[in-house]
């Protein structure tokens, strides 16, 4: 087993040993969020006929400013033109409606003028002016999404509006969340003396439904043996586990990996807070022993577990490391690398990030608001007010 691993190679290890997981069909109703399972094409043109543009008059190629048309119809929404358009005549039309055959352009109703059926047009066209052309979105065959997307609303709206009824996407993981410290009740519970309510066990499952995993239980060592947990995690595509991670074989979580019959793969990495964070594998679940001190819970959850979950769904595992101003300042230096809960904020200067205050590994506080991690490198001297770093924007934030 390794020890102490810089974080990128604790990130390898953990995704080298996954691949994405099968898939299944749902409806589009279900799509938003979920990862497309194969490439999609579009199965026709769209729009699928050329179309009006504006409200106003189809006219024929010899409609001309000053020329005189005959309307001989008027096409309402919905309706079907029919036959083409005959010499000298127009035929009005709606947006997005149908345009008659033989259109040349079509003139918006405020640049043209009807009276007794008469059409005088106000200003000069080209030919296809104001037309939307057949397949101008998507022409039959083009490529919509490719495997690996995931499902936006908008691209939940392109897939209604080809009739995609079914939707092949990778299935969600499945996480099972553990708490191994004895102290720990669920947070419904009032806490009996000498009990603590469970704040990581919602914190990681929020997380995770936001990643796109499934929360399948929340354990409790309190009530469980390793072997029940053992077989319970049998569910589960990965397992996190909480707290019992800081020192060596006094805690309780030190064997767990073992005594479920899993195998370690690392023990600590070269993050702070959260040093003490290891993993381990049980026939391809993926065991992720969290901190039970809240913000390096959260902070390995980012850095471990969200991108096990995104690999696990055939997406990137890895989120956009960008640059960003400090707004504030942090006085703590050097030690190996260092990550801070943030709140970022994009402006026309850039991106701009404030350490959130409160900040400490046992502090609940800066939980509340963070929308990225700040990434101060090993060694970092204190941050002052005006400094460029690197902060990871997560997900929905
Ligand atoms: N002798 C040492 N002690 C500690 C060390 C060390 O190196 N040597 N490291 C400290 C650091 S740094 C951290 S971080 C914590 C890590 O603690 P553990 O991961 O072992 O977690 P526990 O000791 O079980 O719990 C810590 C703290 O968190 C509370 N907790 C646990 N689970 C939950 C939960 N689900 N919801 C809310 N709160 C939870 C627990 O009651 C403790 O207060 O260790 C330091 N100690
Ligand atoms: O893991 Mo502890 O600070 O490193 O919170």
């Amino acid at each position: 087993m390794k020890s102490c691993l810089p974080l990128e190679d604790s990130q390898e290890l953990l995704l080298s040993s996954i691949k994405p997981l099968l898939s299944e069909t749902i409806t589009l109703e279900e799509a938003p969020g979920r990862v497309l399972a194969a490439d999609i094409f579009a199965p026709h043109d769209l729009p699928p006929y050329p179309q009006a543009a504006l409200d106003g008059f189809a006219i024929p190629r010899e409609g001309k400013r000053g020329s005189p048309l005959s309307v001989k119809r008027i096409l309402g929404a919905g309706d079907l033109p029919g036959h083409p358009l005959g010499p000298g005549e127009a035929a009005g039309v709606l947006t997005g409606g149908h345009i008659p055959p033989g259109t040349a352009a079509v003139v918006r109703q405020e640049d043209a003028m009807v009276k007794d059926g008469i059409l005088t047009i106000d200003k000069d066209l080209t030919v296809g002016e104001n037309i939307r052309d057949q397949g101008e979105d998507f022409p039959a065959g083009a490529v919509i999404a490719r495997r690996g997307t995931r499902i936006t609303p908008g691209l939940s709206a392109v897939l209604a509006a080809f009739g995609f009824q079914e939707i092949s996407v990778f299935r969600r993981p499945r996480v099972a969340i553990v708490n191994l410290g004895k102290e720990i009740a669920p947070h419904q519970a009032t806490p009996l003396p000498g009990q603590v309510r469970d704040s990581n066990g919602p914190l990681l499952a929020a997380l995770t439904r936001r990643t796109g995993g499934q929360v399948v239980a929340i354990h409790y060592a309190r009530t469980k043996t390793e072997k029940q947990i053992g077989e319970l995690l049998m569910e589960a595509d990965v397992v996190l586990t909480i707290g019992g991670t800081a020192s060596g074989n006094n805690d309780p979580g030190h064997h767990f990996i073992e005594r479920v019959g899993g195998r370690p793969l690392f023990a600590g990495y070269q993050v702070k807070p959260g040093s003490h964070t290891s993993a381990g594998i049980l026939d391809g679940r993926i065991i992720l022993m969290l901190s039970g001190n809240p913000v390096p819970c959260a902070v390995g959850y980012h850095l471990l577990a969200a991108p096990v979950l995104r690999a696990l769904q055939g997406l990137n595992p890895y989120l956009h490391r960008i640059p960003a101003v400090a707004t504030n300042s942090f006085p703590k230096r050097g030690g190996p690398r260092r990550f801070l809960l943030g709140y970022a904020l994009g402006s026309h200067q850039g991106w701009r990030v404030a350490v959130l205050p409160f900040q400490k590994p046992s502090n609940l506080h800066s939980l509340i608001d963070y929308n990225c991690l700040i990434d101060l490198p090993a060694g970092h001297p204190p941050l002052q007010l005006g400094d460029e770093v690197k902060i990871i924007l997560l997900e929905n934030a």
